[in-house]
């Protein structure tokens, strides 16, 4: 039987503190738990280096221009990350979901706790899944859904739940048709045709099916943000992640050399991120983006990630162009061994597959 994207992000032995978020709304105070500032991991090089205020940021690339192909590949090379405009995804869509999304985290907290991800489970109410990998607790709380969000929607209005979960599926109807198109853009960008599809072994074929995951996040506003963690630094497992962020800064990325730099909300635009698949499959000429949220004092930060990748049970494997001389730097891996790997492994999962 297939093996469904919720099936290979189950995990194990994780304790309560691993999946249930603080109740934001009773702390005035940062908390032990969730003070970053003594620990090894942020004095760790990437939590020292300044955050860099060079203006040079992702580029913003309108998806209608005729060079979309060429400035996709360059930010991509560059970045791994490029914001996009005239996208196609009506912004009362996008607003709508940020509403509901808002809706549910200002829930009370006990309610929240009826749509509590399950030890074994992948989707629902509860803390980043990276979270085991850190000693201390990040000032953050999610909500995952994968397909329908009607279990957890109807714990949380048992009358009511239908519009949630309307709103929910248009938005991930739009993503993956938005993510379909930036996916023949960025193969197109390395060389690889989708007229030869006919002619691609099976790794490359899968990489025209999909299944995805909606992460609706939000980071309250923190008595004490230069102790504290939004969210730790990771990069995305799968191929692309598309995100839309409110208009309140906090979203960082990692550059060789410079630092982290912010990656500021642009109006309009939605965020495109290269993830660990898609970095397989370019044969690391995408960078993975190493990314984090810092929180802040006065404004609540909400974002909606859209992670993008081929089926659990399919196989992803470098793409050589034909143009270049190339040696595979991984092999193949299914992803659902990958997503085991991420699990266990966290950012070393990579290095276990290069060859
Ligand atoms: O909130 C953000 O900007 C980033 C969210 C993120 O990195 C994630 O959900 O993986
Ligand atoms: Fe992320």
């Amino acid at each position: 039987m297939a093996t469904s994207l919720s099936q290979a992000y189950r995990d194990t032995h994780l304790q309560p503190k691993h999946i249930i978020p603080l109740d934001f709304d009773t702390v005035h105070e940062l908390p032990e738990s969730h003070a970053w500032i003594q620990t090894d991991e942020f004095s760790r090089a990437a939590y020292q280096i300044r955050v860099n205020q060079s203006p040079a940021t992702v580029p913003v690339i309108d998806l209608r221009s005729p060079d979309v192909v060429e400035l996709m590949g360059n930010a991509c090379r560059r970045w791994g990350m490029f914001q996009v405009t005239n996208h196609d995804v009506p912004s009362s869509l996008v607003d709508d979901v940020v509403e509901h999304a808002q809706r549910l985290f200002s829930l009370p907290a006990e309610l929240k706790l009826k749509a509590l991800r399950s030890p074994s489970g992948a989707t629902g109410y509860g803390v980043a899944r990276i979270s085991p990998f850190f000693s201390k607790l990040m000032w953050h709380e999610g909500f995952t859904i994968m397909g329908s969000a009607a279990e957890h929607a109807q714990q949380l209005w048992p009358h009511h739940y239908e519009e949630f979960c309307d709103v929910m599926d248009n938005y991930q109807k739009k993503m993956k048709s938005l993510a379909y198109k930036i996916l023949l853009l960025l193969l197109k960008s390395l060389g690889v045709d989708d007229q030869e599809d006919q002619q691609m072994d099976c790794s490359s074929a899968s990489l025209y099916q999909s299944e995805s995951a909606l992460q609706l996040n939000s980071y309250p506003s923190c008595p004490n943000p230069n102790q504290a963690v939004g969210l730790a630094p990771h990069t995305d497992s799968l191929l692309l992640t598309i995100l839309h962020q409110n208009d309140t800064n906090g979203l960082q990325i990692f550059q060789e050399g410079t630092g982290w730099t912010p990656v500021p909300p642009v109006p309009g635009a939605l965020i495109v991120n290269v993830g660990d698949l898609m970095h397989i499959v370019s044969n690391a000429r995408f960078p993975t983006v190493y990314h984090r949220v810092v929180p802040n004092n006065t404004r609540h930060r909400f974002s909606i990630a859209y992670f993008y990748g081929p089926p659990a049970d399919s196989v992803v494997a470098p793409l050589l162009s034909s143009s270049e001389v190339q040696i595979p730097r991984f092999r193949p891996v299914k992803v659902k061994e990958y997503i085991g790997l991420k699990n266990k492994h966290l950012e070393e999962a990579l290095h276990l597959i290069r060859v």
